[in-house]
């Protein structure tokens, strides 16, 4: 296979990460390598956290003589070429290559795909340190943000900085199960790395080689990472507003309300927290932002487990573990590190949708003191 060193040098591209928006990027990364086998290798390797599975008699892949037995995750991608959990009846192109081994599958790899919920993406990229190509690029199509004490910082930049390498971002209006059966939709990618080291693969793959991010998703590149990333982290916690209010049978007026709060909210926070480089447009023009907010506010699972969670009034923890299947939920933990952050700063009585769902989260306040929390949300 060509690696680095000759002529022939190409792109080796890894995704870490294999849920449900892991395994579908997985799929559209396969099939450009396969597209393009001038710049990349075919093989994509894709790490999974490894579990077991049982295959139930039902599946198309259960096997008499195997009944009941519990099979490596891996074995059974690898072999069936579907992620039955996490991505189930989408097929995988056969070059799609899971692994178990985060180090074994970044091993050499130019391009880095980062892919996992935000709660794992610490541990998983110190076990990366010192073991990838010092002039690797990422991308990161994390939807959260990190958040110490004093700072809230893009996993793109975060990533980047523990790495040492380059480090875009994409997010958009992105439903994975949509995207794997190949609907039509936009994205976002801010990506604008400096120069290629001369050791990297001979050149960038652009849009102009036709490399996509899926045949039928059309993107567009920006150059702010932080607009494109904080949205996709905030928006997680204006969704499981809507879900909320939707629960309570409320109406589409209420959700545009809840929707409308939520979007100056998330340009408020862009503006006060990452002045230097926030680019408002991306919030209200682009996929990352309003289409976004749109999108996961009509169907994300954020809203749809807020909404249950109403329903049977239960939590929206509750929900997450009998529901989704080991998904796992994104704006919850969101909302309690941007709350946190913003109390350490006094600032939490400004912001008064994201306050109002981390209250209600903890059961301090309920879904009936929205309209009266949002009353008094002014506008910036
Ligand atoms: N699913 C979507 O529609 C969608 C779309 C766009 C962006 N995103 C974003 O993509 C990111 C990844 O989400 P997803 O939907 O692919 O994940 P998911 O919720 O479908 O799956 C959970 C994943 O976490 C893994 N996991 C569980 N325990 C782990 C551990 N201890 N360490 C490491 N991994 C562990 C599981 O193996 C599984 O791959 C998130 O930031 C999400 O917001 C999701
Ligand atoms: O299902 P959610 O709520 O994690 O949202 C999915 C995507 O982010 C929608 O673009």
């Amino acid at each position: 296979m060509a690696t680095l060193g000759g002529p022939t040098k190409k792109h080796k591209v890894t995704v870490i990460g294999s849920g449900n928006w892991g395994s579908t990027i997985a799929k559209i990364v396969a099939e450009n390598t396969r597209a393009h086998p001038n710049l990349f290798e075919e093989e994509v390797q894709m790490w999974v956290f490894e579990e077991e599975v049982t295959l139930p008699e039902d599946s198309k892949y259960y096997d008499a003589s195997n009944a009941g037995k519990p099979q490596k995750l891996t074995e059974v991608i690898n072999t069936c070429h579907e992620n039955v959990k996490y991505l189930p009846n989408i097929a995988l192109p056969t070059n799609v290559i899971a692994n178990s081994s985060v180090r074994d599958a970044a091993k050499d790899s130019s391009i880095l795909i980062f892919n996992l919920p935000h709660q794992f993406i610490g541990r998983t990229s110190k076990q990366l340190e010192g073991h990838i190509l010092p002039y690797a690029r990422g991308i990161s199509c994390i939807k959260g943000v990190e958040v110490a004490e004093d700072k809230v910082s893009l996993f793109s930049e975060w990533i980047g900085e523990g790495l040492g390498i380059y480090c875009g971002a994409l997010s958009g209006a992105n439903i994975a199960n949509e995207v794997a059966n190949e609907k039509w939709s936009e994205t976002t990618i801010a990506y604008d790395p400096p120069t290629m080291d001369s050791r990297s693969p001979s050149r960038n793959p652009s849009p102009s080689d036709n490399v996509s991010a899926s045949p039928n998703m059309e993107h567009k590149d920006v150059r702010g990472r932080s607009s494109v990333s904080l949205s996709g982290a905030l928006k997680n916690i204006v969704a499981l507003a809507a879900g909320f209010v939707e629960g309570k049978g409320w109406g589409d007026n209420a959700k545009a309300a809840v929707m409308r709060v939520g979007l100056l909210e998330m340009v408020k926070f862009g503006k006060e927290f990452f002045p230097e480089t926030v680019r408002v447009e991306t919030f209200t023009e682009e996929s990352a932002g309003v289409a976004d907010l749109i999108t996961s506010c009509g169907s994300g699972r954020n809203f749809r487990c807020a909404k249950m969670a109403v329903e049977r009034g239960v939590t929206v923890a509750e929900i997450e573990k009998t529901e989704l299947n080991g998904q796992l939920l994104q704006g919850t933990s969101t909302a309690k590190d941007v709350n946190n952050f913003l109390k350490a700063r006094g600032r939490d009585g400004e912001y008064q949708l994201f306050t109002a769902v981390l209250d209600i989260l903890e059961g301090r306040k309920t879904v009936d003191d929205i309209p009266d929390l949002l009353a008094r949300a002014d506008d910036p």
